[in-house]
């Protein structure tokens, strides 16, 4: 892996809310084509690690370089402007618009043309043919998976070469989980380097390249996907080695 495939690098990170310092010394790396994904248990702070990468927490120290350049105090708006997409946890969309009205409105910061905007969403709804399908009602008459594509689509129409997706499986039936898994992991193909917070552990190595565990703010360990073993994996989490079903690690 060459250094030019490197779109995101966070080092040493510390951020938090105010005075509460709460990633206290988070590293990882995004490679474009690749998925990372961010393990830890809740509130090991990977959301935090997020707002801080995306511009909505303050940096406290370490680094965060983006497309080779240091982000510092680089507001969330600009951030987006240079192909960072973020998907919140819970798949904020606008119930009461139609699918069409919320995918637009993911393309408004690009300020294309609308004929340039409906062109993207026509790649949306061929990555995702139930939103076509479903284009003209609101979002709200959707599944949970459903609306979780639509947050997803309505990312993508920003033309990201970033995504950030904060838990994209939470709530989601396994059967719903996986295809929503399957899509993310299609996404690769394009180019798109994607960062992934998850508490699904299996189904999320299974499509990830790097892995990076969060355990009380920091980085507990970091390395390819294909080399972790559910020993390392249950140590960086809990801090012991000891066996702990694999299922357990997201409670
Ligand atoms: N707005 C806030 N103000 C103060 N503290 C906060 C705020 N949001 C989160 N925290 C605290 O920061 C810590 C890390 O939270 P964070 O949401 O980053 O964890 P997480 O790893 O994403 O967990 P989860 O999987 O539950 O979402 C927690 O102790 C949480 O209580």
């Amino acid at each position: 892996m060459t250094e030019e495939n490197i779109l995101l690098e966070v080092e040493h990170l510390q951020t938090g809310y105010g005075d509460l310092k709460v990633v206290r010394d988070v590293s990882l790396t995004v490679r474009s084509g690749q998925i990372t994904v961010l393990l830890g248990r809740n509130g090991a702070g990977k959301t935090t690690t997020l707002r801080a990468i995306t511009g909505l927490n303050r940096t406290y120290g370490g680094e965060v370089r983006y497309l080779g350049k240091k982000l510092g105090e680089t507001v969330a708006h600009r951030r987006v402007a240079q192909g960072m997409s973020y998907v919140q946890e819970g798949k904020r969309v606008f119930h009461e618009l139609t699918i069409e009205q919320n995918l637009l409105l993911g393309g408004f910061s690009t300020k294309s043309k609308k004929r340039a905007l409906l062109e993207a969403v026509q790649e949306i709804y061929e990555f995702f043919p139930i939103l076509g399908d479903k284009r003209s009602l609101p979002a709200s008459s959707m599944s949970g998976g459903q609306q979780q594509m639509l947050a997803i689509g309505q990312a993508l129409m920003a033309k990201p070469k970033l995504l950030i997706l904060d838990e994209p499986s939470q709530g989601l039936a396994p059967a719903i989980m996986k295809e929503v898994m399957e899509r993310v992991h299609s996404l690769k193909a394009t180019g798109l380097g994607i960062l992934l917070v998850e508490q699904a552990v299996q189904e999320s190595l299974e499509i990830s390249d790097e892995v990076s565990v969060l355990d009380m703010g920091r980085t507990s360990l970091a390395g390819p996907a294909s080399s972790m073993t559910l020993e390392q994996l249950q140590e960086a989490y809990f801090g012991t080695s000891e066996s702990v079903p694999a299922k357990q690690m997201a409670e």
